[in-house]
């Protein structure tokens, strides 16, 4: 049966018709797609392909890189530079912008992809979720690409997505006008629209958090976790669920699809390193995704898609999802920065508890 079922080239034909880089930016993102299948294949194949386990270096994170990091990193950069779409390409595992395949200058594109080939790479081995991330930004058509110019601001993209290569594997993009859905039907080998239109409830009682961190949390982000753990016998005055499924990708897909919030927040462990997660090619392409879906992307101090970018991997910190939980936690940030919040009350000793003073 595929009468009736929009394939992804069919909705990026109907997508771009009016797009200034309509025609480019749809080969672009087939060609993203290609990539998509073939990472999924491999992460299907598992331990059978010899995909699984860790190689011996580390990145440019310094992080110890996986076997699938690698491949998944290669079928991005073999499937997206040899079109003539891109002016240039960089990717979470290379310190530096990739060379591209296509060395004749005035046959490049005038499109930049930056990406995460593998998103929540520590779930490789226990056959967790992981995924892709990707961000499309516009370069002057000719003109030679320095690391500089991939520093622009969350606004300035054009397409953003995520596979995400779990039970089914699912490619979710926005191009400016809405968060879509499309799902991998492994029999034709093709990406199907079964989401359109993703809408994220502006309320929503689930947060997700890796509270390993808390004592490296700022005072905000431990009254909003407080308070949603004292659940109905708190301030909130309902319970609240509680997700860590270690893969970014799949924390924004669960709250695509019910609502939620996703909090990597600064933290004070290094200086250096404001938050966990990488606003160029993690943090941007995933804030456009949930502002496309009716959600909200903070860094708890402003708006994440407008941070000016200040170099290639930078770190930030990631809150988003449902908006009102959003704006609550932009407004603990403000209260606090103001010398305004309440103090820290733990919830057993809150009024309504067990051991309510008296
Ligand atoms: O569970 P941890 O160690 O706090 O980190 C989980 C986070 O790290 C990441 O795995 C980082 O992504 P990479 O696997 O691409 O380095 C995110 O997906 C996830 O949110
Ligand atoms: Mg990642
Ligand atoms: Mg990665």
């Amino acid at each position: 049966m595929s009468e009736g079922r929009t394939t992804l080239s069919k909705f990026l034909i109907e997508q771009l018709r009016e797009h200034p880089e309509g025609a480019d930016l749809g080969a672009l993102l087939v060609d993203v797609a290609a990539a998509v299948k073939s990472i999924a294949a491999m992460t299907a194949k598992g331990a059978l392909g010899g995909f699984l386990g860790a190689l011996e270096h580390t990145n440019v994170q310094g992080e110890q890189q996986k076997k699938l990091d690698v491949l998944a990193d290669e079928a991005v950069q073999r499937a997206c530079d040899w079109g003539g779409q891109l002016a240039g390409l960089v990717s979470e595992e290379h310190e530096a912008p990739l060379p591209l395949a296509q060395t004749d200058a005035t046959r490049r594109g005038a499109l930049l992809l930056v990406y995460d080939p593998l998103d929540g790479s520590s779930n490789t081995d226990v056959n967790g979720a992981v995924g892709t991330i990707f961000s499309v930004l516009r370069h002057s058509a000719g003109t030679p690409v320095v690391a500089q110019d991939f520093l622009q601001s969350g606004t300035q993209q054009v397409a953003a997505g995520y596979a995400l290569y779990g039970a089914s594997t699912m490619l979710v993009l926005t191009v400016g006008q809405g968060t879509h859905g499309f799902t991998l039907d492994r029999e034709v080998g093709n990406f199907i629209l079964t989401h359109a239109h993703l809408r994220i409830p502006e309320d929503s009682s689930e947060y997700a958090i890796n509270a390993s961190n808390a004592r490296f949390w700022e005072p905000p982000v431990h009254r909003y976790v407080s308070e949603c753990q004292a659940g109905r016998s708190g301030v909130r005055e309902r319970d609240f669920n509680m997700r860590w499924i270690a893969a970014f990708v799949a924390e924004v897909h669960r709250i695509l699809m019910r609502g939620g919030v996703f909090l990597y927040p600064k933290d004070g462990r290094d200086p250096a390193k404001p938050g966990r997660l990488r606003l160029l090619y993690e943090a941007n392409p995933m804030a456009w995704l949930v502002e496309q879906a009716g959600g909200a992307a903070s860094t708890g101090r402003g708006r994440l898609l407008e941070l000016a970018p200040s170099a290639l991997h930078q770190r930030v910190p990631v809150i988003l999802g449902s908006r009102q939980e959003v704006q609550r936690l932009e407004r603990y940030h403000r209260e606090h920065d103001a010398g305004a919040d309440q103090p820290f009350v733990s919830p057993l000793f809150n009024e309504r508890s067990l051991f309510a003073r008296s």
